[in-house]
């Protein structure tokens, strides 16, 4: 098992630790807060709970987390480090020294959000080494890793980081060329200090602001970015035509970017004052939980639509995906997941269609495994469901891990009898009994399947024989 250590374990360090362990990555942390464990538990919680929702398959089994006392202990057995530290240059260049001091050959990415490489290696005795992996909050959620060298750096290392944080489901975006703050920040910053100057001047609060970007354009942002949906406010004659149009307003006063507001008492007060009256009700731990349930449901949507930070999840799950079961006398493992929230309802618990779901992908399982896969289907031939009865048993939820074991009761010719049964632990939640008849999808009537099809579903109904049978 590949082993990464965490030094600083806040906000970024706390979710870095939580990616990488619910990656299978073994995570040895370094943080002197005694608090420290505490606060990575918390993020971990809410980590453990909505990361595995993003996918319809198992994520690998967690790794191990240690705690350690001294930098040169979390490093044993490490391949690369996570440096996420407070934004002070000479804090981030004593442990970079300490780091190189023990562990000359390692990879330290840090998470620093606006320092370039060549202010990050200022001293360093392996400069090539320390590169900015600069990620996003909640870090066990959003994909995005923006990746930087010094220039003139060694290629091959980048390479190498690019490869550990694809592996644990991130966006790598290499930055071909240093600049403060590197790309994301810098709209933030341009963002941030627009807001600042539209509340000190008392145009809106941050609850208006908050308004002004969710209603509009942030949601638009999360599929799109910014040329895309501009091109798009060109109308049919797209970017040029949008350039045209609104190329003159940038000489017009719509933005005040350099010249930032003094940040005075007043003006702190009145920005705190307003955010507790926005979402002063929640404490900071219920608003993230908030945060983390709609970030899985646009991302699930996305996955849907195939498109942005869902892509990514879809091109990150099929490498995930488990080997096909094999033919045998036991009971098949055909799904393994977490439910995710956008399953569950009022009720508060999975809603009855989303079995539906579920049994549907059982049933897909036992199709690809006998080779009734997508080439089958392009020649012409599938499956169809034509029955089901589900039984429901117990309640599930939100975050609960199950799996889908399937016994096959009759394959013989066109009929494939399935029964699946859904278990949370040892407990079964849900039953389902499935009739899927073969079909021609030319005619689209039922017919005998073909070639090796026919024998392998016989030869597993034959092999489930033994197996208890359903009532
Ligand atoms: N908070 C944010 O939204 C984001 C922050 N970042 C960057 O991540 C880095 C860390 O920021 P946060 O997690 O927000 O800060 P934080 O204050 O939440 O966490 C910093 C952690 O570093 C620990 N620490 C302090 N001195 C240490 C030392 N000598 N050795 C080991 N650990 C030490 C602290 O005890 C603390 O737990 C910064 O470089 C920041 O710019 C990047 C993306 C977003
Ligand atoms: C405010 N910030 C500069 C620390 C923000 C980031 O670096 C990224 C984020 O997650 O917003």
């Amino acid at each position: 098992m590949r082993t990464a250590c965490i030094v600083g374990g806040g906000v970024i360090g706390g979710g870095w630790a939580a990616r990488f362990l619910l990656s299978g990555w073994n995570v040895r942390v370094f943080d002197p807060d005694p608090e420290a464990e505490r606060k990575i538990t918390a993020v971990l919680d809410r980590a453990r709970r909505t990361l595995p929702m993003l996918y319809e398959v198992a994520l690998p089994a967690e790794g191990t987390l240690t705690y350690h006392e001294t930098l040169q202990e979390a490093l044993e057995g490490a391949e690369w480090v996570t440096e996420s530290v407070p934004e002070r240059l000479d804090l981030k260049h004593r442990i970079y020294a300490e780091i190189q001091g023990i562990r000359p050959d390692i990879t330290i990415g840090s998470s620093t959000s606006g320092f370039t490489p060549t202010e990050l290696t200022q001293g360093a005795a392996v400069p090539a080494r320390i590169i900015v992996t600069h990620p996003f909050n909640p870090v066990y959620l959003l994909p995005l890793v923006e990746v930087v060298g010094k220039e003139g750096g060694d290629a091959k290392i980048i390479e190498e980081a690019r490869e550990v944080l694809s592996g644990i489901g991130m966006y790598p975006l290499y930055i071909r060329k240093e600049i403060a703050a590197h790309i994301a920040d810098r709209f933030l910053e341009a963002v941030w200090r627009e807001a600042l100057w539209l509340i000190n001047d008392g145009i809106a609060t941050t609850e208006e602001i908050d308004n002004a970007i969710r209603y509009a354009f942030g949601i638009r942002w999360a599929q799109m970015g910014l040329f895309e949906t501009y091109r798009l406010g060109g109308g049919e004659d797209g970017m040029r035509h949008f350039i045209a149009q609104f190329g003159p307003t940038m000489s017009f006063e719509w933005t005040k970017l350099m010249d930032v507001p003094e940040l005075t008492e007043e003006l702190i007060d009145t920005i705190a004052d307003q955010s507790d009256a926005q979402s002063g009700h929640m404490t900071i731990d219920e608003l993230a939980g908030k945060r983390d349930g709609n970030l899985v449901a646009l991302i699930r949507a996305l996955k849907q639509q195939g498109s942005a930070a869902g892509l990514l999840v879809q091109e990150h799950e099929a490498k995930l995906a488990p080997q096909d079961p094999v033919i045998a006398p036991e009971k098949l493992r055909t799904i393994e997941r977490v439910i995710p929230c956008d399953w569950t309802d009022y009720n508060g618990h999975m809603n009855e269609s989303r079995y539906g779901q579920l049994w549907s992908d059982a049933a897909d399982t036992v199709m690809r495994m006998v080779g009734a896969d997508a080439a089958y289907i392009e020649g012409g031939n599938s499956y169809f469901t034509v029955e089901t009865t589900t039984r429901f048993l117990a309640e599930a939820h939100a975050g609960d891990r199950v799996e889908v074991r399937t016994t096959v009761i009759e394959g013989a010719g066109k009929k494939l009898h399935l029964f699946h049964e859904m278990l949370r632990g040892e407990e079964v939640c849900a039953t389902c009994a499935q009739l899927l008849i073969h079909v021609s999808l030319e005619t689209r009537r039922a017919c005998e399947p073909q070639g090796d099809v026919a024998t392998h579903a016989a030869a597993l109904a034959k092999a489930h024989e033994g197996l208890p049978k359903p009532e």
